[in-house]
């Protein structure tokens, strides 16, 4: 080889291949880049992600990790429970009839099955001896969310609180008088205006499906001490349509909201309470917007007396 073609060969060994390795490292950053852009004109990350997906992390530049971290925010943020129940009854369906979130030819067997006292428009049976005089405690309602938490398909779960919480926002006590059965009292003044109680899903347990509910039942009757409750659940319900489905879910509240009665249509004065839905701004902490009732809330609508009963309209659902 000539002197001349040595030195020729001497440089492209010393500045050509550096040059070629720079051009090949250049050229495909660049790619990865104009994918990365392309992509995020189309709002779609999912080719760049699947992409980076085998590459070790030390080969993704920092621009890269930053945009899969947001995106990883984007498709993975943190749920509030409320967010969590709209989708769980939004990729779960919810109940396909008023009739059959209702159930009432099953409950009408599960209650001659244990034999549940009557119970009509016009009250409790004054001579029933299985009458409904048991008054509640926080332990009766603590069964509840057992029972709940207990039979609930856990992806069906929409109640986040495991045992009884004090939602009242006045003292009040339940008691046991005739016609109506228990009732809910106040312990104290309630000014006119006063919220007493709203509805949440820490209170207020959501049944996305039938079988749900039915197991829900069962689970109470096969114990002696909670076999009564499977009698007084079928009273405490409700089937609710929630905004924009198609389906029904079934609302059932563990604490003493379930035994307001309603007023005498004779006596006007009686009804001391009405129910609203609330609009609370997010930081409020009863906020919960997908709770089964929408967050009702009880407000009083006159001056009540301490040892007043408290009494709602009944609506049907
Ligand atoms: C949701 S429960 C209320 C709690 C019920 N008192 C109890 O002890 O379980 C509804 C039932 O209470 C009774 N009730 C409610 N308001 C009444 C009223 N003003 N007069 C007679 N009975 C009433 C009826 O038997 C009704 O079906």
């Amino acid at each position: 080889m000539s002197k001349r073609s040595k030195t020729s060969a001497r440089i492209l060994l010393s500045r050509g291949i550096p040059s070629i390795f720079f051009l090949t490292v250049v050229f495909f950053h660049l790619k990865r880049n104009l994918i990365l852009l392309r992509n995020q004109g189309n709002n779609d990350f999912s080719s760049i992600v699947a992409h980076n997906a085998f590459e070790p992390p030390h080969t993704k530049t920092p621009f890269l990790r930053n945009v899969e971290k947001n995106l990883a925010k984007e498709t993975n943020p943190p749920k509030s429970f409320g967010e969590q129940k709209k989708l769980r009854i939004q990729s779960r369906g919810g109940i396909s009839s008023r009739e059959l979130a209702w159930d009432w030819e099953w409950i009408e067997d599960i209650s001659s099955e244990i034999g549940c006292p009557e119970v009509d428009s016009e009250g409790i049976h004054a001579d029933d001896p299985k009458g409904y005089t048991n008054i509640p405690t926080a332990e009766t309602w603590n069964a509840l969310y057992r029972a709940y938490h207990a039979t609930v398909d856990p992806n069906n779960e929409l109640m986040p609180a495991t045992e009884y919480q004090n939602s009242w926002k006045v003292p009040i006590e339940v008691k046991f008088k005739l016609p109506e059965g228990r009732g809910v009292y106040a312990k104290e003044f309630i000014p006119k205006g006063t919220m007493v109680w709203s509805s949440t899903s820490r209170n207020t347990a959501t049944f996305l499906s039938h079988h749900d509910r039915r197991e829900f039942i069962k689970y109470l009757m096969k114990d002696p001490k909670t076999r009564h409750l499977a009698c007084d659940v079928r009273n405490w319900v409700d089937v609710v349509h929630p905004p924009n489905m198609e389906t029904f879910v079934v609302c059932e509240t563990f604490d003493e909201a379930v035994l307001l009665n309603t007023w005498d249509e004779n006596k006007e004065d009686e009804i001391n309470l009405d129910t609203k839905s609330l609009s609370l701004s997010a930081d409020n902490p009863d906020f919960d917007k997908y709770d089964c009732y929408e967050n009702d809330h009880y407000f009083a609508i006159r001056d009540i007396q301490a040892g007043e009963q408290l009494r709602i309209e009944y609506t049907s659902g």
